[in-house]
């Protein structure tokens, strides 16, 4: 009798955050249904248990995969964060452990440009303040401090997928864009890039903040970087709170320096709607606040629940880890009539000499071998027949340098 996979029954996928339906239907219309699904966050005690027994996690930006807690999860074979930003996990905890991380990084991007264009126009009229007086019974129908977009600067920090398409919207109401970014960028449309964060933000009527959270991206705007705004300006934050000195911001707010904000993402989030949200730029009525949903549309969530569900299927089923953040990457064709197995190992000289040789004296013909390999890991991916699965299992597992070995099918 030769062994057997996993049956998809068996394996236990945990859905945090209320990650969209559709992530559901793709896993179920693959043969997953053991499936338990979670609206919320779950605290650091009931993550640590819930996670120890599973095989699959989807999460969103507020669970935190620190390197503790995936240290409890006993069983995880892959992480699936259904956004773009993955600062949430340890990656490199996950990578050790063999446990590939992926993300959507596309889907969303469009709602946050053109949230982040919705407010640029609306901070240029002053409509927040006006609005938030009119809630409260003041008539203030002036013209002062309201601007058209039409011929103003917006400068654009962190020119990636979101950063581009905003240029390119915004140039449609008559913007211009220039941005600043660490790598040297394609301008689109009439795009510029300037060569210091100091031109942009000298020049700029609007800043708004597109990069991810990165040790370079800490605090990137503090005290200097306010006082280098014009005068009256407009600042927006869709990215990572952590990305910004808010206290800084709040005296900006507070001096007049800036007109107004957009504040989207906080260094400290409720870790759920029952919670309050605590900020010092709940004090003004020029601030637009929102919780942290840039990306959180219809459309973007569905097609992120697809997107990653895929991924977790592709990698279940067959072994790709295409796309993976903190893996290497290997695509695979789909279901063969032989067996497929799976080997994780330090990057140490000899792994696959070790795994040919061994198969090599067990008379184990490999009909298919992918293998991919960064700084810290390798991940190979074998095709045997299937009456040799079993003893080829055994020989992984015995390689010297394995970190997991498994049959996929
Ligand atoms: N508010 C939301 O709901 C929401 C939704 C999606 C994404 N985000 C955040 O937005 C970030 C950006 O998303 P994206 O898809 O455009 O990412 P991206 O990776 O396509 O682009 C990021 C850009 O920032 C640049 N960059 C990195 N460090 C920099 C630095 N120190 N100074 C200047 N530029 C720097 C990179 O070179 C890159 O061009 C994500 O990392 C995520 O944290 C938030
Ligand atoms: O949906 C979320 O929780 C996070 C959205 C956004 O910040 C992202 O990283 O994609």
């Amino acid at each position: 009798m030769t062994i057997k996979s996993l049956h998809k029954d068996k394996i236990k996928i945990l859905l945090l955050e209320g990650v969209h339906q559709s992530a559901l239907e793709v896993l179920k219309s693959n043969g997953y249904s053991n499936i338990e699904y979670v609206k919320s966050a779950l605290d650091d005690e009931e993550l640590k248990q819930k996670i120890s027994d599973v095989h699959f996690v989807g999460i969103r930006s507020r669970t935190q995969l620190t390197d503790d807690v995936i240290a409890h999860a006993n069983k995880l074979a892959a992480i699936g964060c259904f956004c773009i930003g993955t600062n949430q996990v340890n990656i490199e905890a996950a990578q050790i452990r063999g446990i590939p991380v992926f993300n959507a990084p596309f889907s969303n991007t469009r709602s946050v440009a053109e949230l982040v264009l919705g407010e640029t126009l609306l901070l240029l009229r002053g409509i927040p303040e006006k609005s938030a007086l009119a809630h409260r019974g003041v008539w203030q129908k002036t013209a002062v401090g309201s601007v058209e977009a039409r011929g103003k600067t917006l400068g654009i920090i962190g020119y990636g997928h979101i950063g581009t398409q905003l240029g390119i919207l915004a140039e449609h109401v008559g913007m211009r864009v220039k941005f600043y970014d660490i790598e040297t960028k394609l301008p689109l449309g009439n795009a510029s890039q300037v060569d210091s964060m100091t031109e942009l933000l000298n020049t700029a009527d609007v800043i708004t903040l597109h990069v991810p959270e990165t040790a370079s991206t800490q605090n990137m705007m503090g005290v200097a970087e306010f006082d280098a705004m014009k005068q009256g300006a407009i600042f927006i934050n869709a990215a990572r709170g952590t990305v910004v000195d808010i206290d800084a911001l709040a005296e900006a707010i507070e001096s007049k320096k800036l007109g107004g904000a957009a504040i989207d993402v906080f260094p400290v989030e409720p870790g759920s709607n029952d919670e309050e949200f605590v900020s010092p730029l709940r004090a003004f009525d020029n601030v637009i606040l929102t919780p942290h949903i840039g990306g959180s549309t219809k459309e973007a969530q569905e097609n992120i629940g697809r997107e990653v569900s895929g991924k977790i299927v592709k990698y279940s089923d067959n072994g790709s880890t295409l796309s993976a953040v903190n893996f290497p990457e290997v695509s695979l064709p789909a279901h063969t009539d032989r067996s497929r197995l799976f080997h994780i190992h330090h990057n140490q000289p000899g792994v696959l000499t070790q795994i040919n040789k061994a198969f090599a004296e067990r008379d184990i013909n490999i009909a298919a071998q992918y293998l991919q390999t960064d700084d810290k890991i390798g991940y190979v991916v074998i095709d045997v027949e299937t009456h040799h699965a079993e003893t080829a299992l055994k020989e992984l597992k015995a390689i010297d340098g394995t970190i997991r070995a498994r049959l996929i099918h």
